[in-house]
Order: C-alpha cells, then structure tokens, then sequence
C-alpha cells in the first residue's frame, strides 16, 4: 500500500475521513495538497469503503485501511445504525493504527480528522497527539448550526417561519436554512452527528476548512473572531485550478465506478454549451413523483441532458421517457463529474448544491440550476442564486415537488440566450478566478495551508508518548 513520498524526514499526518464520497473528495484532495508541499500523508481507509474502490495510481498519498466494524461489502440498515458502529469500532483501530506508527520512522504528528467526528481528538491527545478537524460543508451552514445549538438566535422547533436575521449572513427565509434546522425529529441520528462539531472545538489548534476566504468572506471573519479557521479550499484536484500539481489531475478514490468513456465520447458530439448536466450526489434519494416531474422537466427543456441517476434509482425513471428521449440525452450511474463540468460542450449544471457540487460548479465557471434536497443544500442553494449570483433555484410547490414547468423554466433562464444568462454567466467566470487565486501560489487558501505546514514542520520534536505513558 505504501507508495514513495516526497520527503523522507517529512511531519507525518494522518487523515481520517467519514467514508462517503462527498467527505473523502475533499480530504483526501487536501491530503495531496499537503503531500506537495512536503508532508509525509496517510489516508485512512475504514474497512467498509472496500479495496474494490477505484483507485488511480498516481495518487501521492498513502492509503492505511483500518476496521471500523464492517467488511466489505457488508452494509448497516440506516446511518444511524452505521455511525454507531462506526464509533464504537474506531477508537481501539485508531489508536492500534497510532501505536504501529509510534515506533516507526514516521510517527504521526498530527491527525486531521473529519469534523463530525470530533471524539477523535480524544483518541489523539491521549496519544500525544495534536488534532483539528476538517469541515467539508461551508462556514455558512456551520454558523447557522452554531446559532441553532447556542438556541438564543435561532430556536427549535421553529414556531415561526418568519425570515432570520444573523450576523455575518443575509437575511434567510424558513426555506434557505439546513434541513436539519427544522428540528430533530427530521433526521435524529444526523442530527447529532452535526451539532456534535461543536463539542470540543475549542480544544483543536486548527480548524481547517473546504472555503476560500473571498468567496465567504464576512462570515469567515466572523468566525475567526471565535475560532482559528483556516480556509483551504477549493479542494479541486489542481489541473483543474492553478495546475501547479501535473499529476494531480482526478479525485483518484471513488466508491462509484464512472462510466466514464461513454460520457465523454457523448459530450464530445455536442456543440459548446449545449447541454445540462444534471446529478445529485451520492446520497440524494428523490421521490418517484419528483423523478418523473424531473425527467419529463428535462424533455420540455429541449436540451441536450446528461443525467447521472445511481444505480439505486434507476428503477425511478418513467418506463417510457429513455425511449423518447434518445436524441437528447444519456442517463449514466455515474460520471467523471469534474471531466464533465470542465468539459466546453456542458453549458449548465442542474445540481442537489451538495457543498462539493457546488464548489466545482464554482471553480470551473459553469452556471447552476439549483435543486437542493436536505442538510446543508437549501443553503448552499440561496447562496448560489441570491449572493454568488451565479445560478437560478427552482421553486418548490406547497406539495413539496418542483414541477416539470419549473425545472424547464430554470433551465432556459440559464441556457437560453438573453441577459439573465449573460449576467449569470459573468458571475461564474468571476468565481472561477477567485477559486483558482485562492489556490494558486501566494493564494488566501495555499497561505493557509503553507502555514498550517510550516506550524506542523515547526515541532520537530517527537511529541508522540513513550510506550510507558501510553493508555
Ligand atoms: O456522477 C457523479 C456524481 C458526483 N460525483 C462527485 O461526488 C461528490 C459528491 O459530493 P457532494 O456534491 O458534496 O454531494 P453528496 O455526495 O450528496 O455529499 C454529502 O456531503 C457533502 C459534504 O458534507 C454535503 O454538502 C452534501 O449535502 C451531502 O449530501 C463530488 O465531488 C462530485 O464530483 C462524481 O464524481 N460523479
């Protein structure tokens, strides 16, 4: 598993993940960016997300699985059910994972852990060893999980669905906060897991975060007047943004298989800025009802589509529509997304606002329709239409479904030509330039991260416990 690294003597890092595709992405991109600037960096696999993933090669990385109470292949009911496991298991293979390093030439100095996994921090002091967690939603959505936990400015159960005033954020309507905002009982295990951020965050010297200071700047402030946020985003493998890294040209660990041939030979057919790339995630399950307005939505737009529907959902299609539709589009299980959104002939992107859809929609310039699902989405979703500017968000009706009239209204306001989708358009091509300064040499994000490096190289010592001291 261990692959070469830059530097031998390097501080070495260990970087823990919750194994789902929308929290890998980002970490394991920022693993890379701290193996180029010299670290020595160990990604940690948990069991369940398989060896079968779909690994590239190049990757700079070392990978180190460890048992977090699931074989492969074997998979828990619910999340709730998962999450549980997951923390009763991880502790003892962590701190084994910590041991066997101790005494090795390399032994950690510091782990980077995901921030819905805060008790890892425990795991790591009683080790010797120094921690931060790592957001991958935006620092938005994290403010409002704050407000929602202190219970003073923002309360639940809402009584009222009036609009909410908060420092460093717009004025936010009912229907632009997290869903999870509306109260526990929506989603009570993810629930937890999302305010538990919050637990020991004053105990971590770092907090490092998948954001780019310009693009959320107020609120970053306000944030590091609390905390020490560091912004390090966006994590886009670097070709795709100031391409100072050559083989940095993919995500490089995916628990999906991309169809990724016939998704670019598709593409490469198409006239520039013709079509609209339409995908939801990893996690996103839609109605049946909404899948149909969904589908029929896309034929009345008269546009070239390309439709990621995972191999969970396929069975949500209308029986009828691929037949009727075969001029227009092609469905996929799953795609090279960022190939696809860099890709000229793809002129919108009709996405859940996942944070990590949302960042790469921003980063290569490509105007969104808006159509978010839950958590953090319905923010990200008013952040993209109403203060990035840079798409449209569909309407919700009193039934909760967004209707086939207006998903094909949302897709010609940014497809069509006018002004509406002129001034969209600016707006994403000013965002991707920020998104890549962010990144590029002397950037807000890689100050950031060339800090947090040097902060790391600057404890030479060997902080990790003697064997008598360990617990
Ligand atoms: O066909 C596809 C579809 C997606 N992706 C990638 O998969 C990731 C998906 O991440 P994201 O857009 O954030 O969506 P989710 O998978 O839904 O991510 C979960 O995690 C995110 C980070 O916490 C949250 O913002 C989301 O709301 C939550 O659902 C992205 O990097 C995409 O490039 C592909 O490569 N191919």
């Amino acid at each position: 598993m261990e692959r070469e690294q830059k530097t031998s003597s390097a501080s070495h890092v260990l970087v823990l993940p919750l194994p789902i595709q929308g929290h890998i992405n980002p970490m394991l991109q920022f693993s890379k960016r701290l193996a180029s600037k010299g670290l020595r960096v160990t990604l940690i696999t948990p069991t369940s997300m398989g060896t079968s993933m779909h690994q590239d090669n190049a990757c700079s990385i070392n990978m180190e699985p460890i048992f977090d109470g699931y074989k492969e292949g074997e998979r828990a009911a619910t999340a709730e059910e998962y999450i549980e496991r997951f923390k009763a298991t991880i502790p003892q293979s962590l701190a084994e994972l910590i041991d066997k390093n101790s005494t090795s030439q390399y032994p950690a100095k510091f782990i980077i852990y995901d921030s819905i996994l805060p008790w890892v921090l425990d795991v790591a002091k009683s080790w010797g060893i120094e921690g931060g967690p790592f957001f991958t939603q935006s620092c938005a959505v994290t403010v409002l999980y704050y407000h929602t936990l202190q219970g003073s400015a923002l309360k639940i159960p809402m009584e009222e669905k009036s609009p909410v005033s908060l420092p460093s954020l717009p004025q936010l309507e009912f229907s632009d906060l997290p869903s999870l905002v509306h109260g526990p009982g929506s989603y009570p295990g993810i629930y937890d897991l999302l305010f538990s951020q919050f637990s020991n965050i004053d105990e971590a010297s770092w907090l490092l975060w998948n954001t780019f200071n310009e693009l959320e700047d107020e609120i970053v402030d306000w944030m590091a007047s609390k905390w020490p946020i560091k912004p390090i985003g966006p994590t886009i493998p670097s070709m795709f943004l100031d391409k100072r890294l050559e083989d940095d040209k993919d995500y490089g660990l995916s628990l999906f298989k991309p169809n990724s041939e016939t998704c670019m030979k598709w593409l490469d057919s198409k006239e520039p800025g013709s079509v609209v790339y339409v995908s939801f995630g990893s996690l996103a399950v839609l109605t049946e009802d909404q899948m149909a307005e969904l589908a029929w939505g896309l034929k009345r737009s008269n546009t070239h589509f390309l439709w990621v529907v995972r191999e969970s959902e396929k069975q949500k299609v209308p029986g009828n529509f691929v037949e009727e539709t075969t001029e227009m589009g092609l469905i996929i299980t799953w795609s090279p997304q960022l190939k696809v959104l860099a890709h000229k002939s793809v002129g919108c992107f009709m996405t859940h606002c996942g944070w990590n859809s949302t960042l790469e929609a921003l980063s290569l310039g490509v105007p969104m329709v808006a159509m978010p699902q839950w958590t953090d989405q319905p923010s990200n979703a008013k952040f993209v239409a109403d203060v990035w500017q840079a798409g449209v968000r569909v309407k919700v009706g009193e039934n909760g479904m967004v209707t086939q009239e207006e998903i094909e209204r949302c897709i010609r306001e940014v497809m069509m030509e006018g002004e509406r989708r002129d001034e969209i358009r600016t707006h994403s091509e000013k965002w991707k330039k920020l998104a890549r300064m962010a990144m590029d040499e002397g950037g807000s994000s890689d100050k950031n991260i060339d800090e947090f490096v040097a902060s790391l190289n600057a404890c030479n010592s060997n902080s990790t416990k003697s064997p008598d001291q360990r617990p």
